[in-house]
């Protein structure tokens, strides 16, 4: 396991099972991967393990690695340290065994998207019924369009359909959803879960949250070429994505004083327990409990504070993406460390901080 990856990473379940800890059955393992561009670091000694049936999520900034992970576990690039895939090193995988959804993709384009999966799921002896893998991504009326007329949305469809057309026991998507419109992401997300259900192992990395939240078993977060956290969804939830909130977005600029004269007002109210910021458009409150916002409201309104809008939230996998890579603290200028959370736990639990100075 990494060094410098989070608890969740490292208690196993008492059964054994996948969600939160180690993988049970591992198709995919991994220790010490490290890949250099010239002076880049792109992975710097990743450890992991993806269980079979599992659908693993691979999250992190841009730059973090991801792309070049799934390029060292694929074979489509070399890297160093110890990578299993089945058994055996990615270049000795069977390819009909493997799909591929590379981040970068660019087929033919003066093939229709029928003639795509027809001639993909003829480099296999054998491949899933063209329509049906058509149907799947939700390009059945569509087939018969050149792939460059198609929309964005629509080809990177198109792409996931040449991706699973050999009905992999192991699909690789990098990205698969990006571009793509609320509908169609769901017809993928459904294939996904499908596929899942029918024993396929699922390695995803996305940008999009609360699709990684909602589809993957377990989640790796790669910053800088490390993982730093991994574990079921639920559980880096519950560790590190902080108290649930009320946002206040609010008319005029939020002064100090303004915060200053909620967060007394919420004190006096509601114990010390929660806290207050200033966000880019108005006031947060952590730490408000459900039965707690009539009171938060009421010290909001006691502040004299005019609000447009209100909102309240539980933590959620992108709050502990935030936290954990440092953006949220970045995207407030500020540079400092939360008081509470993970700043500490992290440095407790690997000597490493949320701005990078263990590197
Ligand atoms: N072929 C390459 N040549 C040189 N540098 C590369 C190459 N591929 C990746 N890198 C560098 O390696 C690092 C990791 O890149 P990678 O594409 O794996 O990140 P990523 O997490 O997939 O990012 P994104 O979310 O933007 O897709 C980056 O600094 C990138 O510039």
């Amino acid at each position: 396991m990494d060094e410098t990856a989070t608890d969740a990473a490292v208690d196993a379940p008492a059964d054994g099972a996948t969600p939160g800890g180690p993988a049970a059955d591992p198709v995919v393992v991994g220790e010490g991967i490290r890949k250099s561009y010239g002076g880049v670091d792109a992975l710097d000694g990743v450890d992991l393990d993806v269980a079979a049936g599992e659908v693993f999520g691979l999250i992190g900034p841009n730059g973090a690695g991801k792309t070049t992970l799934v390029r060292a576990l694929t074979g489509t690039t070399e890297a160093e340290g110890d990578l299993r895939v089945f058994g055996a090193p990615p270049r000795d995988v069977d390819p009909a065994r493997i799909g591929l959804l590379p981040q970068s993709f660019d087929p033919p384009a003066r093939l229709t998207a029928r003639e795509l999966v027809d001639y993909y799921g003829g480099l296999y002896d054998a491949a899933r019924d063209t329509e049906s893998v058509l149907e799947d991504v939700g390009m059945a009326d569509d087939a018969d369009a050149w792939y460059e007329t198609l929309s964005g949305g629509q080809k990177r469809r198109t792409c996931v359909a040449t991706a699973v057309v050999n009905d992999p026991d192991l699909l690789f998507l990098d990205e698969p959803t990006t571009g793509i419109d609320p509908a169609g992401r769901r017809a993928i997300h459904r294939l996904i879960e499908r596929l899942a259900a029918g024993g396929t192992t699922v390695f995803l990395t996305s940008h999009a949250m609360d699709e990684v939240e909602r589809l993957t078993d377990r989640v790796a977060l790669l910053r800088d070429g490390r993982v730093i956290a991994v574990g079921a969804p639920d559980r880096l939830v519950s560790e590190h994505g902080g108290a649930p909130r009320l946002d206040a977005t609010l008319a005029d600029p939020t002064t100090d004083a303004t915060v200053e004269a909620v967060a007394s007002g919420v004190r006096e109210r509601l114990g010390g327990e929660p806290t207050v910021e200033a966000t880019d458009d108005g006031l947060r409150v952590r730490g408000v409990r459900p039965e707690d916002i009539g009171d938060a409201v009421a010290a909001l309104d006691a502040a004299g504070v005019a609000f447009d809008s209100l909102s309240w939230s539980e933590p959620s996998l992108e709050d502990v993406y935030l936290r954990l890579t440092g953006e949220e603290y970045a995207r407030r200028g500020d540079g400092g460390l939360p008081d509470e959370g993970v700043g500490r736990g992290r440095r407790a639990a690997d000597g490493a901080t949320p701005d990078g100075g263990d590197r």
